[in-house]
Formats: structure tokens, sequence, C-alpha cells
């Protein structure tokens, strides 16, 4: 483990200099439910949890996938053998009118845990303030370096997405929990938890005035709205948007951790906007979730979900510039997705369909209906991932839209 990193590190660094971190040689052990255990070592706090197993194929771009709040109770393991190479940045950012204030996704590291095959114990990048294992440790959040994440992935791909324990320790030393002491994350409403708990603006000078329903935002989709000079004003997830919606321009629901049917609350109120209300709206992965919902969709869970930077997704349906018959490569972090059904409720059709598992990647309202309502699984703004639909589809299907 450790003389790869030291042979890479200097050779990545291009002449910058490179800064130890600190991986500890204290033994660690992730444990499923179903029974399995691998042992490695421990870095970042040395502190036992339980979560919710879940793998990304992501190959950079750890630090917004961890600051995501869609990560909630998630203990992360990516398929990427090392991780930590470019250490990780100031996440302060001015925080003013223009800005939500972070660098990265949101304030703090949101997964339960990460494990990693070999995390780095050197870094270079020139805005790298702190390793991984350092920056892990500071905010409380267990890691895992030197077991076979091959081996948990393909375990992950065949069972599903399975809850686990992080033993750090003398924990690592004592044997399983019984499957009953298991935190199961998707039975809380983790979005209560990371939602805004009173509404807040941004850009309040901006040309379009967007409600945004705040189910665990990602900083970069309410930073490109301000970017498209949007005038922002974010809400708790399940505020009754109704009771203001002739104040707003448009409407935009965010992603969120957990299991959407959490939020049907908002899906009821949504139905009402959707019935009497002919405006733009616009969903990201759960706010594509909850639009379909308050369509007359059924969400279900995945065996194993989709997280990485690099899911092909087929358009079926022309809008703007997107063609259908075109396929996008995208950025995805979910473990629901809304029914394919035959036929599709009344006024709505699929916009677009993962290449890989045939999964519902997007709904729209159709010409007919007369609406202006889209749906995306996937995240066409990025942060990290892939910029493919950042322009054809976030901007151009919604703010431009509004202008
Ligand atoms: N990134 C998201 O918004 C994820 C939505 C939902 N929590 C899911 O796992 O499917």
């Amino acid at each position: 483990m450790f003389s790869r990193s030291i042979i890479l590190a200097p050779r990545l660094s291009r002449g910058l200099a490179t800064h130890a971190g600190s991986a500890t040689s204290v033994p660690a052990a992730l444990h499923l439910v179903s029974g399995q255990s691998f042992h490695g070592k421990s870095f970042g706090a040395p502190r036992s949890i339980f979560g919710e197993t879940v793998f990304s194929t992501s190959i950079t771009s750890y630090t917004e996938s961890m600051t995501d709040p869609s990560y909630r109770g998630q203990i992360l393991v990516f398929t990427t053998p090392m991780i930590g190479n470019y250490g990780v940045p100031s996440n302060t950012a001015p925080y003013n009118s223009q800005d939500v204030g972070v660098v990265l996704e949101s304030q703090n590291i949101q997964t339960a845990a990460i494990i990693v095959g070999d995390v780095a114990e050197k870094y270079s990048h020139y805005k790298a303030v702190e390793s991984l294992a350092d920056w892990c440790k500071r905010n409380n959040v267990p890691g895992i370096t030197g077991v076979d994440t091959r081996a948990i992935t393909t375990l992950l791909r065949d069972q599903g997405t399975t809850l686990g324990r992080v033993a750090i320790g003398l924990d690592a030393a004592l044997p399983a929990p019984d499957a009953s002491e298991y935190w199961d994350p998707s039975q809380d409403n983790l979005v209560d938890q990371v939602s805004t708990k009173i509404p807040y603006e941004l850009n309040p000078q901006g040309s379009v005035k967007i409600a945004v329903l705040d189910f665990g935002a990602k900083a970069n989709i309410l930073r490109s709205l301000v970017r498209r000079d949007a005038a922002v004003t974010v809400f708790p997830w399940n505020y009754d948007f109704n009771a203001v919606r002739d104040q707003y321009d448009g409407l935009f629901l965010t992603n969120g951790p957990g299991d959407p049917t959490h939020c049907m609350e908002a899906a009821l109120k949504l139905r009402r906007t959707l019935a009497e209300w002919n405006k733009p709206i616009f969903g990201i992965c759960m706010g594509h979730q909850i639009i379909g919902m308050a369509a007359g969709l059924d969400a279900y869970r995945m065996t194993f979900g989709n997280r990485g930077h690099n899911q092909p997704v087929l358009a079926l349906a022309s809008a703007g510039s997107i063609k259908a018959g075109r396929v996008y490569v995208t950025s995805q972090n979910h473990q629901y997705a809304l029914k394919l059904q035959d036929p599709f409720p009344q006024g709505w059709e699929p916009f677009f369909i993962n290449c890989n598992d045939s999964s519902v990647e997007g709904i729209k309202s159709t010409a007919e209906s007369g609406k202006k309502v889209w749906g995306v699984q996937f995240h066409p703004e990025s942060a990290g991932g892939p910029l493919d639909t950042i322009e054809v589809c976030f901007f151009f299907l919604f703010i431009d839209q509004l202008i």
C-alpha cells in the first residue's frame, strides 16, 4: 500500500510539493449484515459506525461525492483503487448573497464512512490544504484502507446494497454484530435532517425568480442557478410552495438522501401545483422522483443503485437541443428509481433511460399537456462528473426557458 502511494504522488505532482497524510496501523473491519467481513487498516476518525454499504465507480471527485448530502448514512466503497492523491481543498468560500459559502457540495462530510483499496499517504494539488485522512479525522468520519474493494463491490452487485458496520481498533477484533443491531438509514427521513430549516435567498436581484425545494441540495445546483442570474429562494423540503407560487417564475426540486416515499407529503403538495400552475418545474434525482410520484408513478428500491460519473443514458424524446436516440454520459448517485409503466400517466412521457439497466432516467410532461415539467435521475449540473448535460439539459431546459 505504502510504496505505491510514494511512487505515484511525486510523479503526479509535476514539481509541486507533496505532503504526507496520516493513515494508521490501527486495525479496522467492515462487517456486512449478510455475514461477510473484510479486514484492513483504519484512517480518519477512530470511530465505529453503522450505515448502508454502497459503491461508486467514480475515478475522481471524492471530495464532491463525500460532501453530497445524498450520501448521508452511507458507507461509500470506491472502486478506484487509490483515493486521496490530490488531497482536500479548503471548503470555505465567501458567504454572501451570491454563494452558499462552500467550495464543495456542503459544509461537512456526509458519508458515514469510506472504504478504499489504498488511501494515498502523500497528496499533491495546488488547492489542497490537507490529506483525505486528516479531513476525515477532523470531520469524525472513519475510513478503512487495505481491503479488497473489488471483492466488496462484486458482492454488493450480487446481493445489493447491504447494511454494514465499520469497526475500528478494539471493535475490529470483536465478532460482527447481530443482524438486529444494524442501523438501516432507509427507515429514517434523512431529508428532514439535511434540508434547510428556514427559507433563505441567494442573488435576490437576479433576473428570474426560482423557488427551490431543498431535499438536501448539492451546493453546485444553487451555484449553477445563481451563475445563470436566477434569484433563488431555498425552502425546506415540505414547504407548501402553493402558498407563494404567484411570486415565482419557476420551481426547482433538488437531490436528497434516502427513500423518496418518506417525502410523500412533498409529492402530494406538488400534485396540486402541477394541476393548478403552468410555469416551468425541474427536478434532479430525489426531485425527479418526487415529480414522478406526484404524476402518479411509483418509486422502487434498486438492487445496488447507480453511483458513478460514467452512467450512459439514452434520450427517448427530443427536447431543446436534446435529440431522441442520442446517448449522454452522466453523473449519478441513487438507490431508488421510478417504475417504468405502460402506459405512462396521462400528460407524461419517459425522457431518458439507462443504457446499462434500462431504469427510468428522466420524465417530462408531453407537448400536448401544455406544461413545462422535467425530471432527471442523473445530475446534469455535475460536481463531480462529466459536463455533457449541464448546458443541454439543466440550463437549456429549465433556466433558459424562464429568462
Ligand atoms: N442523489 C439523490 O437525490 C438520490 C435520491 C434518492 N435518495 C435515491 O437514492 O434514489
